[in-house]
């Protein structure tokens, strides 16, 4: 509202006063780690009853289903921050169970970087932008990180994780999870045993390179959860299946690793993985902020059958997560209704800011005469939760144990467990990040402490980072683990994404079969080509475009098929697919060549270019190209 035609604007615009201000408090404090996630609603589904383990109700009854959230998100970036960054992946799931909600929080590597709470925010304050200039972000390649890694050397096991495969995940759908830390399932007979959860995805586990994440982060920072949206907007539901590791409670000492260590994984080789239920998520959020933004995980949040074990890790964080829930949701977030638990709940909380749940009883203390002693907490007789004995012993001391100093077989193990090309990864990261170091001595130190890991892997990051052969040799250790490495878990065409590079004039059926294979296989595909609009086979079917070769990228792809065909600027067109395969080629993916599209490979090549499949006298070309795409990568391919 203004005065006259062309102002002043008037104080009186009581409606642009009101909008205005409404907007400028639109923004929360983001999650002081975790800021940037995605997730989605789902059900799971109990496969057998663990009765004889726990009492928890969502997993007495095979087939019992109980509703989901899940929120993944990296640590380190801010809530703007891409996707693709080498980090953790961490899952916060919210059971909505009859009992209460349960939250498990996982991460998609099996250890933790701190082993004593105390460390977590200097481990944080370390990982973070530098706090004079405020970068990097969603980085750790910088001196204050790699500083404390090097002065902190417990937290060289879950570095060596973040460094391989693992800190660079193609997809939410395609990410491990473990609990890490070490609870307890308590039956109804008041029996305890110690328990972690993993989440195994059924698609298997697999990874981005680095250089696809580091340009992906560019090209399309939200590629993770755009992929997650996808793919069940498509109906492809990601499925994951939850698994317990299980150690009696007498056998607490019989391991030559700590049972309440989180710095160290429990091999399943040794702690079987016991499938209990499967995870499906088949619901977007209808609103990022209402639902992602204001969802609140807490370990502390338990049901009764699942208990605290005394990991000093697990016991801190009973307390940090709701103390910044309140910081950033206000004291009523319980009640927000992501939050909100679907079974009936009362406790003597009546006030607040921001209280709209209405209550309308007259006493909110415990005991009391007035209303026959409601509300109060149920008694563990009526199914209340009621905390497990836990035996407690020693002094008050802040001290580690001396049984969580073992700092380098854990690593080493993992190291021989992976694959030449995850450790040649793993090297190639690690001289990334270290590279990126400018304190000489902060590189020197670090190699120092990687050579307790593997001395050639030290070597060869010393002579990448121009430092000094570091002297000493690693730990005798040479035992190693299947479970560990990516390269053993499934491989699947299903969901990968194939582009479609087509012109005109194209071979009708030879293409439209092709299509139809891919897509009854549920491979996803991108048909891409110069303009948007259709092209046209040289019999006159028509294809939608849904991508030109600028608005999507061969970094956005897992496998490419080259049509080709013709076009109005035939060069350009040629040159643009010709790019597309050279990236595809360079970072191992199937590439599939139509009959149109044999001037894209050298014919005296043909045969050596591993992962390239010709139609050309080819009657097995579909059945290849689609085994191609399950194969996901041809490492040998030189
Ligand atoms: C000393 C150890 C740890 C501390 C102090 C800590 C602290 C925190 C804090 C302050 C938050 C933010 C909570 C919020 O604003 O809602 C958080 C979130 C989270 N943490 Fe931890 N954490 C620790 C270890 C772990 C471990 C071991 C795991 C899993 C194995 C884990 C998984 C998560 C998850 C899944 C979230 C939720 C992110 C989301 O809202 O999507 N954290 N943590």
């Amino acid at each position: 509202m203004k005065a006259g035609d062309r102002g002043p604007s008037l104080r009186q615009d009581y409606e642009f006063f009101e909008k205005m201000t409404r907007f400028g408090k639109e923004e929360i404090p983001e999650r002081v780690v975790h800021a940037r996630g995605y997730g989605a609603h789902g059900d799971f589904e109990c496969y057998e009853s663990m009765k004889e383990y726990t009492k928890a109700g969502f997993l007495q009854e095979a087939g019992k289903k109980t509703s989901v959230f899940v929120r993944f998100s990296t640590v380190q970036g801010s809530r703007g921050s891409k996707d693709t960054a080498r980090d953790m992946r961490c899952w916060g799931t919210k059971f909505y169970t009859e009992e209460g909600n349960y939250d498990l929080t996982t991460i998609n590597m099996p250890v933790k970087i701190n082993q004593d709470a105390m460390k977590f925010p200097d481990m944080m304050h370390a990982y973070f932008p530098n706090p004079r200039t405020g970068f990097p972000q969603a980085s750790a390649a910088h001196d204050n990180f790699w500083d404390y890694v090097a002065n902190n050397p417990e937290s060289l096991h879950q570095v060596m994780w973040i460094m391989s495969d693992r800190g660079v995940p193609r997809s939410y759908r395609m990410i491990e999870s473990w609990s890490i830390n070490t609870y307890l399932f308590v039956n109804d007979q008041g029996k305890a045993t110690f328990v972690r959860f993993t989440w195994k995805p059924l698609l298997g586990v697999h990874s981005l390179l680095m250089d696809e994440a580091q340009k992906i982060g560019g090209i399309d920072p939200d590629y993770h959860r755009r992929d997650l949206r996808e793919a069940i907007d498509r109906g492809a539901y990601p499925e994951y299946e939850l698994g317990v590791q299980l150690i009696p409670m007498e056998d607490e000492f019989k391991y030559d690793f700590d049972v309440l260590d989180p710095s160290k994984f429990w091999p399943e080789e040794i702690v079987p993985f016991h499938p209990v239920g499967k995870m499906t998520l088949n619901k977007n959020v209808d609103n990022e902020f209402a639902e992602l933004e204001q969802v609140a995980f807490n370990p502390a949040n338990v049901v009764p059958g699942i208990d605290f074990s005394n990991d000093p890790v697990l016991q801190a964080r009973l307390i940090a997560y709701q103390s910044t829930q309140y910081h950033r949701l206000g004291a009523n977030f319980q009640d927000i209704p992501i939050n909100q638990p679907v079974c009936p709940y009362h406790n003597n909380t009546r006030r607040g800011a921001m209280r709209y749940r209405i209550d309308v009883d007259q006493v909110d203390y415990h005991k009391n005469s007035l209303a026959n002693n409601t509300p109060s907490t149920t008694p563990p007789e009526e199914g209340g939760y009621e905390h497990y004995p836990k035996k407690v012993e020693g002094q008050a001391i802040r001290a580690r144990s001396e049984s969580f100093k073992d700092y380098f077989t854990q690593p080493r193990i993992f190291w021989n467990s992976m694959a030449p090309i995850e450790k040649k990864h793993t090297i190639q990261a690690l001289s990334y990040q270290l590279g990126r170091v400018k304190n000489e001595s902060v590189r020197q130190q670090n190699v120092n402490l990687l050579v307790n890991v593997d001395k050639e892997m030290a070597c060869t990051v010393a002579d990448n980072i121009g430092v000094e052969q570091p002297s000493g040799s690693h730990v005798p250790v040479t035992t190693s683990y299947p479970s560990l490495s990516m390269v053993n878990s499934p491989y699947s065409a299903s969901t990968q994404k194939a582009g479609i590079l087509i012109g005109d004039s194209f071979q009708d059926e030879e293409v439209t079969d092709v299509l139809n294979a891919l897509n009854q296989n549920g491979i996803f595909t991108d048909i891409i080509s110069e303009k948007l609009g259709t092209v046209t086979g040289a019999g006159g079917t028509k294809l939608k475009v849904d991508y030109t070769f600028m608005t999507t990228s061969p970094y956005l792809l897992d496998s490419i098929y080259i049509v080709g065909g013709n076009s109005m600027n035939q060069a350009k067109f040629n040159s643009d697919v010709a790019y597309f395969m050279q990236v595809a080629y360079k970072h191992f993916k199937p590439i599939g060549v139509a009959s149109t599209g044999q001037s894209f490979i050298q014919p005296s090549e043909e045969k050596n270019l591993l992962g390239v499949i010709s139609s050309a006298n080819n009657p097995d070309f579909t059945q290849e190209f689609i085994s191609a795409i399950g194969q996901q990568r041809f490492w040998e391919r030189k």
